[in-house]
């Protein structure tokens, strides 16, 4: 029997296997792109051109190679722990990342979207972001420096499902590597009441953008964070070392003050916390330096057409909500053909609509997921028509199109972070406006929940306060303990030798699990690493056999349709199987784990030597200032 009228079914908090949800497949907004193989903007559809440009790029053989299982020899590299023990790792480093052939093939279809789609290129100078004037001189505008980018979230998701998969693996060595399923764990209370600066569990960390960077017109990237929506950035090196001379990628410790640098090798891949700490690029004094940049935050990938300027929570809330309507236009329309169908999915629509809207700002982000994940489940027809047009950089690139073409010096955005979080909570209260708007329509009256919400999301706070609370104590007296430990092993050591340990060999091979004898750290990763790769249920990019089949069916809806029940059924199911429970591997265990490495690895030695002093470039000694007073203004 399917639930009454107007029934909320809410996340169960009670459950220790609700602990984390899932709201389902980080493309869910556009996967449908992939499925009828259209990829339309504006009055184009770009899948067959996209498609066309990349065999002139890669061979019958590139493709069959590029779905050929990669790498196997990451290594682990670098990895920095703020002031030195305190703090969360924040950078680590993953040698062998991308396969050669993957990184052909992303540099294959950053050349077709050049091309093709030069929209989703930009040239974007830090003064312009900064909102820097234009009379400023123009030496500040050249220390500010910049990059650019071309925006291949969710493209590189259609073209090439294989590249993201590995893109995912080495995210997942870095997680392990630097310890970050306990940031996870630290930001579950954000996660639960404010969604914003919740540090996304790999499962749940979507592409918050994906760009192929390339300086050709600038020489250098100030110090800047890169929005504090993102959890993770992932830097895949695809130039040479030999290629460029300097162009180092800084990164600031918080706690220290102190900035270290690194100058990865080919291939390799920067896993750094860019939401919150500062970095940046040291002078490029000459070639080439190219770099695959994809930011991950708690929310699915960015949809087709959507530049850096618009990857706002809000935004991708009235993306959904535009869909949400969309459908329900649709819907209206459609009454005679379908009524059975259009009666359930106003039913579910009219809750899920009703939750979003009664935890509004507090569980708004989980809530609108869940219509995220109806509006895939239910496989909107509409969604690979949808257009995504009226974004920053489209408005932009009309503007230049009026103007006479693309140039460099192109405004990346046009609000400063400042305005961006007023615009966003503008947009929230237009968003809940506009879903009072649907509900009023749609439900049929759900007197009491608010109330009840309400006393269930108290009484979950107190318990959770409650349980961090024991958890710190506990932590911090496990760190203790073990701190102590490691000392007197240290000490004990010493002794014995005569002499200090100091050099710590951070590479070992993954693949073989091969442990160098000094370092306790990478023992321990391994272990954590074989725990991991066997609990990752992360669902793969591209497309499974039976999935067009599938979606076509709901589509068609129409020689199998099911009755009013089975549909029921069915959706209640679909709903079920994409909240599927992740387990979560971190344990008090880990904790324990995490602090050790974290002690032990405090002597992990950077790639300090051998930069020079130049004012642009940083140094890591302690309190080194060489930063500009052009702070930027996040954070
Ligand atoms: O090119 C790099 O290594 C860093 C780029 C970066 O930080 C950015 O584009 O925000
Ligand atoms: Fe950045």
């Amino acid at each position: 029997e399917s639930a009454p009228e107007g029934e909320l079914e809410l996340p169960n908090f009670e459950s220790d296997e609700e602990e984390i949800e899932y709201y389902g497949p980080l493309d869910r907004f556009w996967r449908g792109h992939s499925v009828n193989r259209k990829l339309i903007l504006g009055d184009t559809d770009y899948y067959p051109i996209i498609e066309d440009c990349l065999n002139g790029y890669l061979s019958p053989q590139d493709w069959i190679d590029k779905r050929q299982p990669q790498i196997s020899d990451r290594q682990l590299g670098e990895r920095f722990i703020d002031g030195n023990i305190t703090g969360p790792v924040f950078l680590v480093e993953i040698e062998n990342a991308m396969s050669p052939i993957h990184a052909k093939a992303v540099r294959a279809l950053k050349n077709c979207v050049k091309t093709h789609i030069s929209q989703l290129f930009e040239s974007r100078s830090m003064y312009q972001v900064y909102g820097v004037a234009e009379t400023e001189n123009q030496t500040v505008k050249d220390e500010m420096g910049g990059n650019n980018p071309t925006h291949l979230n969710s493209i590189i998701g259609i073209f090439l499902p294989d590249v993201v998969n590995e893109l995912y693996e080495s995210l997942d060595h870095a997680y392990h590597y630097a310890g970050w399923q306990q940031l996870v764990v630290n930001s579950e209370i954000e996660d639960k009441f404010r969604a914003l600066h919740a540090f996304a569990p790999i499962h749940e960390a979507g592409m918050r953008a994906c760009e192929y960077l390339s300086y050709e017109g600038f020489n250098n990237l100030m110090e800047h964070t890169d929005g504090y929506a993102t959890s993770v950035v992932l830097n895949v090196f695809l130039s040479k070392s030999t290629d460029y001379e300097g162009g180092e990628f800084y990164i600031k410790d918080k706690v220290l003050k102190e900035y270290h640098t690194v100058r990865p090798e080919q291939y390799s891949a920067l896993a750094f916390l860019g939401g919150t700490f500062d970095h940046g690029v040291n002078t490029i004094h000459s070639g080439t330096r190219e770099a695959l940049s994809i930011e991950f935050w708690y929310y699915p990938d960015l949809p087709f057409g959507v530049n850096l300027c618009a990857a706002e929570f809000s935004n991708v809330e009235n993306h959904i909500l535009d869909m949400l309507k969309d459908y329900l236009n649709r819907l209206e329309k459609d009454t005679e053909t379908n009524p059975k169908h259009q009666s359930e999915i106003r039913r579910v629509l009219s809750t899920r609509t009703m939750e979003a809207l009664q935890w509004k700002n507090k569980l708004h982000r989980k809530h609108l997921q869940y219509l995220g994940v109806l509006l895939r489940t239910e496989g909107i027809p509409s969604i690979q028509h949808y257009q995504y047009n009226n974004g920053l950089l489209h408005q932009q690139y009309n503007k230049q199109q009026q103007q006479g073409g693309v140039e460099i010096g192109t405004v990346m955005s046009n609000l400063s972070p400042d305005d961006s979080a007023k615009t966003m909570m503008t947009n929230v209260s237009k968003m809940v406006e506009s879903l009072s708007t649907v509900v009023n329509s749609l439900a049929t009256g759900t007197a009491n929940t608010n109330e009840t919400i309400k006393q269930m999301m108290i009484q979950q706070a107190e318990t959770n306060k409650q349980m961090m609370i024991q958890q710190t104590t506990t932590m911090t007296n496990q760190t203790t303990t073990m701190n102590n430990l490691m000392m007197l092993m240290t000490k004990n050591e010493e002794r014995r030798q005569g002499s200090l340990i100091s050099e710590i060999q951070p590479v070992i091979d993954l693949q073989q699990g091969s442990t160098p004898a000094s370092t306790l750290t990478n023992s321990q990763y391994s272990l954590s690493q074989e725990q991991s790769t066997s609990s990752n249920k992360r669902p793969k990019h591209g497309l499974d056999d039976d999935e067009t089949t599938a979606l076509s069916t709901v589509e068609n809806g129409t020689s199998d349709e099911p009755d009013e029940g089975e549909q029921e059924d069915m959706i209640e199911e679909q709903m079920e199987a994409t909240t599927n429970e992740e387990s979560n591997d971190v344990t008090m265990g880990d904790n324990d784990q995490t602090r050790a490495e974290t002690t032990n690895t405090a002597n992990v030695p950077g790639d300090f030597s051998q930069f020079n002093n130049n004012n642009n470039n940083k140094q890591t000694t302690t309190n080194t200032s060489a930063k500009t007073d052009m702070n930027p203004p996040n954070e």
